[in-house]
């Protein structure tokens, strides 16, 4: 054997008798590999199995810094048949460890020779126990842990993951994060993540994610990138834990130090804070926010007497009755004791507060049945108002807890309101809704008859039907005192059939007399016009009465008829398919104009006495007056003129061809008597 060859073989094998690893494959000048040969090192050492190392070009396996060595090792490979020096090799890891690269030509093939610098054996051997360190640390955190290409994609996730998310290993691999998405974070809260991660490599936060089973669940998440030791992003590392329990421990403590423990209602403290919160918002929208500061009348008696457990469930009784008599948006807070107090928002006028009190008041009339016990209490309450009695919770509570004093000293079971000029005022209209009712079951309330005379020959054609409260001491209390009462308690709906029920008696007993029949006309508030059944209603008084329904027509008010358009032409038409006439009331002092009541199938107009009135020194009104005659008369429509007072305002309203007119001139209303005698004067 040639020597050389011996002495060449001898060096290899010495070499590879001292190597970490060896290889053999074609080189290429450019610095290409070839398929490889034992090279099970290399292969696992760079993470490109077998084939894959393939066609590869040694430059890639180095770092930019080694490109020059290496080209100085193939130069010389090639004019020496070997060639040595300390290269770089890149791991699968990113880590870069130096070797020893031996490189000798052999049979067409190059040999490789690699030897580890001792260092960075020592490095490796670390790197290694750390990888075992950490996929312990994995396997046994409690966090979960997803790691991810750079494409997001799931490359590996810890048992806590699927303990967490519900998904297994198997399912989660090749997805990406968005699996878990639980869809309540807008598009803004993912972008924010994403330019943090860029930004500065990491992002941390609370988010919501959805597991497998659908759940929505809140977890603190920790996203890292990490990068190779040439920069380049190769992984993201999301280490998140499921904080359901400690929100929901702490949305226990927050409930508790808020909430009485006793009565589950909200306690003083998120009392004021729902009050200065509302104050706020009320500040803004004009509107009024009532305090209702309320007490058990006695309740130490009744807690002396029967016991303190006895006690405690009357007081839970009474915050679920407080509960169940106002609305949802209402606060029912408990202070301590037999204390309470209800906020009531975003109030039009404190006569809702006043209705409030009332209900309240009323929801004690049933006794509270606790172990046997039948017990009947009573409340006092007080009323602050915003912004009348304070601008601010604590001054708001503070008064209404003096008004609510104020009560007790007035005898308890009743309210009294912090200012007293609103006090006088509520308290007159609470005696006046009980005399209402009072006055409406004896008959109290009558109509009276305004005679309605007819321009062309002077005589009476009908009447308008005008309620009086007529008290027990002879009294007359005009409409103007106790229709708006009627209106906002609902009153108005029994005192309108009432009112219409004996209208249409009385005018048919005229008739009955022997007097021409004539038609009478009765108001209808907006409310009764709004009513469900006004149509069966009337048709009702006019079976019972037997009146004619020709002979009856209704005065609506403009505000009437622009409400619910539907709803108000369905209603006309029933009506006049009865064989009714409806009139406008008051015209002239709303909204409509006389080309849109043209859409509406009407009998009548009545001008309003504010223009009767200006007549004849007054150009505007008798401008309007003038108008509303002519264009009334073009769409068919029959004019009344109200309030004619005078003999000038009679001749104008003639001169312009007016139907009919009623006011103090011919007569003021008359009781049905003297309406009857009326009739029989001018029949005379
Ligand atoms: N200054 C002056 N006033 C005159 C003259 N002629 C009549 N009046 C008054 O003008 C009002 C006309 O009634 P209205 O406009 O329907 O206005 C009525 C009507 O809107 C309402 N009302 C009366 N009765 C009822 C009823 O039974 N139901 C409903 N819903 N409202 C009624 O109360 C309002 C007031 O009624 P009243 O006090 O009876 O007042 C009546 C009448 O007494 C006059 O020449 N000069």
């Amino acid at each position: 054997m040639d020597e050389t060859i011996q002495e060449h073989i001898h060096l290899r094998e010495a070499l590879i008798a001292l190597a970490d690893a060896h290889f053999t494959c074609s080189l290429d000048a450019d610095g290409n590999l070839g398929p490889i040969e034992d090279g099970a090192f290399l292969s696992r050492f760079l993470g490109r199995e077998g084939p894959h190392a393939e066609g590869v070009n040694l430059d890639q396996l180095v770092p930019e810094r080694d490109a020059g060595i290496l080209q100085g090792l193939l130069g010389r490979l090639a004019a020496d048949g070997q060639a040595r020096d300390t290269v770089h090799l890149v791991s699968r890891d990113g880590l870069c460890v130096a070797f020893t690269l031996v490189l000798l030509r052999e049979n067409g093939n190059v040999v490789g020779v690699l030897r580890r610098h001792a260092d960075d054996e020592t490095r490796m051997r670390a790197a290694e126990h750390e990888r075992l360190v950490a996929d312990e640390v994995y396997r046994n955190a409690i966090e979960g842990i997803t790691v991810t290409d750079s494409h997001a994609r799931i490359l590996f996730v810890n048992p806590a993951f699927s303990k967490i998310t519900g998904y297994t290993a198997e399912e989660a691999l090749g997805q990406t994060p968005s699996i878990l998405k639980s869809h309540l974070h807008d598009q803004a809260f993912y972008k924010a993540m994403w330019q943090a991660l860029i930004n500065h490599g990491q992002w941390e936060g609370e988010i919501w994610n959805r597991r497998k089973n659908g759940e929505v669940y809140p977890e603190w998440l920790s996203i890292s990138s990490v990068r190779d030791g040439l920069g380049k992003l190769q992984r993201y590392v999301a280490v998140f834990h499921d904080i359901t329990e400690i929100k929901a421990s702490q949305e226990k403590v927050r409930h508790q130090a808020h909430h009485d423990v006793l009565t589950g209602l909200p306690n003083r403290l998120l009392l004021k804070d729902r009050l200065a919160t509302s104050l706020t918002h009320m500040a803004r929208s004009g509107q009024k926010v009532a305090l209702l500061f309320m007490d058990v009348d006695n309740f130490k008696h009744i807690n002396d007497s029967l016991g303190h457990p006895l006690g405690d469930l009357l007081l839970q009784a009474v915050a679920a009755r407080l509960k169940e008599v106002m609305r949802d948006d209402d606060t029912v807070a408990r202070l301590g004791g037999d204390e309470f107090v209800i906020l009531v928002e975003a109030l039009e006028s404190e006569n809702l507060a006043i209705a409030t009190a009332m209900r309240l008041l009323e929801a004690f009339r049933v006794p509270f049945h606790i172990k046997g016990h039948a017990l009947t209490v009573t409340p006092s309450v007080g009323i602050a108002l915003y912004p009348d009695d304070g601008d601010d919770a604590e001054t708001l509570i503070k008064n209404a807890d003096m008004a609510m004093y104020r009560a007790k000293e007035k005898g308890r079971n009743t309210f009294q309101l912090y200012t007293s000029a609103l006090n006088e005022r509520a308290v007159r209209r609470m005696t006046m809704e009980g005399e209402l009712r009072k006055a409406l079951e004896r008959g109290d309330i009558q109509p009276w008859f305004q005679p309605r005379v007819g321009l062309r020959n002077g005589s009476v054609v009908g009447s308008e039907a005008l309620a009086r409260w007529i008290k027990p001491d002879g009294t007359v209390i005009s409409p103007g005192e106790f229709i708006p009462l009627a209106e906002e308690t609902g009153l108005i709906l029994p005192l309108g059939e009432q009112i219409l029920e004996q209208a249409c008696r009385r005018v048919r007993a005229f008739q009955d007399a022997g007097f021409p029949e004539q038609y009478v006309s009765v108001n209808l508030s907006p409310r009764q016009f709004r009513q469900k059944d006004l149509v069966g209603m009337v048709e009702r008084v006019l079976q019972r009465t037997g009146f004619d329904s020709r002979l009856l027509e209704l005065e609506i008010t403009e505000s009437s008829l622009v409400q619910d358009i539907d709803q108000t032409m369905a209603t006309l038409r029933r009506l006049r398919e009865m064989g009714l006439a409806v009139a406008i009331d008051d015209f002239g002092t709303g909204y409509s104009s006389l080309a849109y009541l043209k859409h509406f199938p009407l009998g009548a107009l009545k001008i309003d006495q504010s223009f009767i009135r200006g007549i004849p020194t007054d150009p505007s009104d008798i401008a309007i007056t003038t108008t509303i005659i002519s264009m009334a008369q073009s769409l068919n429509l029959k004019v009344i003129a109200e309030g004619v007072e005078t003999l000038q305002q009679l001749n104008f309203i003639l001169g312009l061809r007016c139907d009919e007119y009623q006011g103090y001139y011919f007569s003021k209303p008359l009781p049905p008597e003297a309406y009857l005698e009326l009739l029989r004067q001018r029949k005379l």
